[in-house]
């Protein structure tokens, strides 16, 4: 079975690979291009595929028809077309799970960076502008006692509410499509309207998939519904934010600050004007960057591509529906 694995991943994912498959591994640290894609992915029967690869009808034409499986190394799998795949009959895997601790922590962390303005201190010290202790100077916002609210309360939203709950003690609020009794009761959680948990909570962390409903869920309308010394948070997909909306947010004052590990696109282009926003802290994209994290995905993504490729069911199937 040949297969094309479009950058290097753990070893513990890898060798798996190599060892079942003729497979070919993109070697280069930037991703092949889309005509790179295509070329390398034709004739193969399963693809072991990155979020940055899109996987559309005109990559299923031009791989062909004998394609069984496109293995995602990553739990989001808005790269994919995953209604597609199914019409054709080819399986779609993700990661889902191991990862989730890993970006729980991404977030909580990027909500103390935000909040106590963490970006304008290392760069007041980085720029040679530290001159004396400040009484009045890099005043942030307190998290004990606060309101968290976490839009799409699923596994990570879960993470870090219990973080956030057990040790900051913050009430928490959130939205999701359907009802989540046991988080309701092990977290005295209440399920919301998505403008009221914008204008009661003092943070707000993203954590829906990127679907056709949360497509710049966050815009010029939804800011204006938040407290002005709020923090927004978003690990979850960059396109769930209007980038537009939320850099005249940070910089008019209507929110406190944001905390971002994803954009549209990324990288972040140099021109954004986000760049240069003190109150806005923004990671490259490493949310899952553990050693551990990025192991699990190696071997879950090895795993469910072996089993497309033998037409097993996967271990971790994406569900088209
Ligand atoms: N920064 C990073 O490195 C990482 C980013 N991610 C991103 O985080 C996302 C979440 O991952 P994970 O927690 O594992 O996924 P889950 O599927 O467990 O959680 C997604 C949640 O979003 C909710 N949701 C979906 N649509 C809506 C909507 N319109 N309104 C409100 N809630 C909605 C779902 O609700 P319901 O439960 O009711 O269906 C579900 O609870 C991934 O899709 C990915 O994009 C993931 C890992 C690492
Ligand atoms: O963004 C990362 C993912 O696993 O999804």
């Amino acid at each position: 079975m040949k297969v094309f694995v479009t950058r290097q991943i753990p070893d513990a994912g890898l060798d798996r690979i190599r060892t079942a498959c003729d497979c070919d591994v993109w070697p280069e640290p930037l991703p092949p291009s889309r005509d790179q894609l295509l070329e390398k992915s034709a004739g193969c029967d399963g693809v072991l595929t990155l979020l940055s690869d899109r996987i559309d009808a005109e990559f299923f034409d031009r791989v062909g028809p004998q394609l069984k499986v496109v293995s995602n190394f990553a739990v989001g799998y808005n790269n994919i077309d995953v209604a597609e795949a199914a019409r054709r009959g080819i399986a779609v895997g993700n990661t889902p799970g191991v990862l989730t601790d890993a970006t729980a922590d991404i977030a909580v962390g990027l909500l103390l960076a935000a909040a106590r303005r963490m970006r304008e201190g290392i760069d007041n010290v980085t720029n040679q502008q530290w001159k004396t202790w400040e009484p009045m100077g890099f005043i942030g916002q307190d998290l004990v006692g606060k309101t968290i609210g976490i839009v799409g309360m699923g596994r990570i939203g879960a993470a870090v509410a219990r973080r956030l709950h057990f040790g900051w003690g913050m009430s928490v609020v959130y939205t999701s499509r359907s009802d989540k009794p046991e988080l309701d009761s092990e977290l005295n959680a209440r399920r919301v309207a998505f403008s009221q948990l914008l204008s009661d909570s003092d943070f707000v962390s993203i954590h829906t998939d990127l679907n056709p409903a949360t497509e710049k869920l966050f815009n010029d309308s939804a800011f204006a519904k938040m407290k002005p010394t709020s923090v927004l948070i978003n690990t979850a997909r960059g396109g769930i934010v209007d980038q537009d909306a939320l850099h005249q947010a940070l910089q008019s004052g209507t929110i406190f600050s944001a905390g971002l590990d994803v954009t549209e696109p990324e990288p972040l282009p140099v021109s954004s004007p986000l760049r240069s926003l003190g109150n806005c802290v923004i990671l490259p994209h490493i949310g899952s960057g553990t050693v551990a994290s990025r192991d699990a995905m190696a071997t879950i993504a090895a795993d469910n591509l072996l089993a497309g490729l033998a037409g097993k069911p996967l271990p971790h199937r994406v569900d088209p529906a």
